[in-house]
C-alpha cells in the first residue's frame, strides 16, 4: 500500500498541554485506519492536524511535518480552503445545516463556484449514491434534513463530503451517536468508499475498528505506542501496553 499521509516528529501543544507527543505515523491510501485509545489521549487532535482544524483553537502550537501526496500541509503555500476541500470531516453528531437535503450537498460545490443547475443535480446524486442515502430520500430531495433520522442524517453529512470531491475522508467517532442499525450501514459504506477515499477514523469500539480498518494506531498519553495491520495488533501486539488495552485491563 502506497503512504497518502506523512506526520513526522509531530508535537502539539494547546497552550501549556502537551497533547501530542513526537508522532510518526505513515498512513496508507485507499485504505481505513483507525485510531483507538483511551479518553483524552491525542486521537481527535491527530486527526484535526490532516485539514488543519487544529487552527481554530486559540494557543494551538504544532511542531515536526504533516505531508499529504508530498505536499507539507503547513507550509507558507498552502490555502486552507482547498486543503479542507480534499480533506473532508465527519463529527460525532450529525451536523447538516437547516437547509433542504439538496442544498446540503449542493452547498459546498456551490461555494466553489459551480451554478449550472444540470451539473449540481449530478452531484447531489452521485454524493448521494456513494453515500448509500440517495434511494431514501430521492423522492423529497426538498424536504429539510432536519427532518430525516439521525443515522440518514451522518450518511447526508458523508455525502456533503464527498461533493466537494475529496481525497481523503475523517471519521471522529462518526456512528457513536448512532443506534446499532445506522452504525453497520456506515460501517459497511466505508468498505465502499475505501476503495475510492483514503479513510482515517477515531473510535472508542475496538470492535468496530477490528471490523473496518486495515490499519490501527493505538494511542496513549499523546503517543502511539503502536501502529500494524489491524489483524496483526488486535491477535500479536508487539507492545504490553496494546496488550493491556485490548484484552481489556484499562481504558
Ligand atoms: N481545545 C482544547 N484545548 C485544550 N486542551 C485540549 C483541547 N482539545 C483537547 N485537549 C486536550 O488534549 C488532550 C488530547 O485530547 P483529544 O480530544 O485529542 O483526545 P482523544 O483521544 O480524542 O479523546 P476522546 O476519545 O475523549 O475524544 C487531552 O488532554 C485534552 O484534554
Amino acid at each position: 500500500m502506497q503512504t497518502l499521509i506523512e506526520i513526522s516528529n509531530l508535537n502539539l501543544y494547546y497552550s501549556s498541554v502537551h497533547a501530542l507527543k513526537n508522532v510518526s505515523l505513515s498512513i496508507p491510501e485507499k485504505a481505513i485506519t483507525a485510531f483507538i485509545g483511551p479518553s483524552g489521549c491525542g486521537k481527535s487532535t491527530l486527526l484535526r492536524t490532516m485539514n488543519r482544524m487544529n487552527d481554530m483553537i486559540p494557543g494551538t502550537r504544532i511542531e515536526g511535518k504533516l505531508t499529504i501526496g508530498g505536499t507539507d500541509i503547513y507550509s507558507n503555500e498552502v490555502d486552507v480552503e482547498t486543503l479542507r476541500k480534499k480533506v473532508g470531516m465527519v463529527f460525532q453528531q450529525p451536523n447538516p445545516f437547516p437547509k433542504s437535503i439538496y442544498d446540503n450537498i449542493a452547498y459546498g460545490p456551490r461555494l466553489h463556484g459551480i451554478r449550472n443547475k444540470k451539473q449540481l443535480d449530478e452531484i447531489v446524486e452521485s454524493s448521494l449514491r456513494a453515500a448509500a442515502l440517495w434511494d431514501e430520500v430521492k423522492d423529497h430531495l426538498k424536504r429539510s434534513a432536519l427532518s430525516i433520522s439521525g443515522g440518514q442524517q451522518q450518511r447526508l453529512c458523508i455525502a456533503r463530503a464527498l461533493a466537494v470531491n475529496p481525497d481523503i475522508l475523517l471519521m471522529d467517532e462518526a456512528t457513536s451517536a448512532l443506534d446499532p442499525i445506522s452504525t453497520l450501514k456506515i460501517e459497511e459504506l466505508t468498505q465502499e468508499l475505501k476503495n475510492r477515499y483514503t479513510i482515517v477514523m477515531v473510535t472508542h469500539n475496538m470492535h468496530q475498528a477490528a471490523r473496518v480498518s486495515d490499519q490501527t494506531a493505538f494511542f496513549l498519553n499523546g503517543e502511539v505506542v503502536e501502529h500494524a495491520d489491524t489483524e496483526k495488533l488486535f491477535s500479536n501486539p508487539s507492545d504490553q501496553r496494546t496488550e493491556d488495552y485490548i484484552s481489556g485491563r484499562f481504558g
